[in-house]
């Protein structure tokens, strides 16, 4: 049976309240990721050894299976990554340029 004007709108505000909840853990999630990536932005040496494709090719490659595995488009996750790649490496280079040269520690 359809559902009546006063049903849809309950149902809407009921799915759109797990959509928020779902949102704050993502980006909870994305907020952790970004203290490792700042933990692993600690051990690079300069800022031409931040970027690392090779390991972008990985952490690319799971994240398209594990898309898969969910039903999400991996075009969709690749995109998502890409971003999130330059943001990150940009936060590595920010942090390295405010690191105390080793001559002044
Ligand atoms: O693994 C690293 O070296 C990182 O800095 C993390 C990370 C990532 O976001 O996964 C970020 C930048 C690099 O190009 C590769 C991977």
């Amino acid at each position: 049976m359809a559902l009546t004007e006063e049903e849809r709108g309950q149902r809407l505000a009921v799915i759109r309240k797990e959509i928020d909840r779902i949102d704050a853990q993502v980006i909870a999630l994305l907020g952790e990721r970004a203290r490792f990536v700042e933990e692993v932005g600690k051990l690079k040496p300069s800022a031409d050894k931040v970027r690392v494709p090779e390991r972008e090719r990985q952490v690319l490659e799971r994240a398209c299976q594990l898309a898969v595995e969910h039903g999400i488009d991996p075009s969709f996750v690749e995109q998502l990554y890409l971003v999130m790649f330059d943001y990150f490496v940009d936060h590595q280079q920010k942090q390295l340029s405010q690191r105390p040269e080793e001559s002044e520690s």
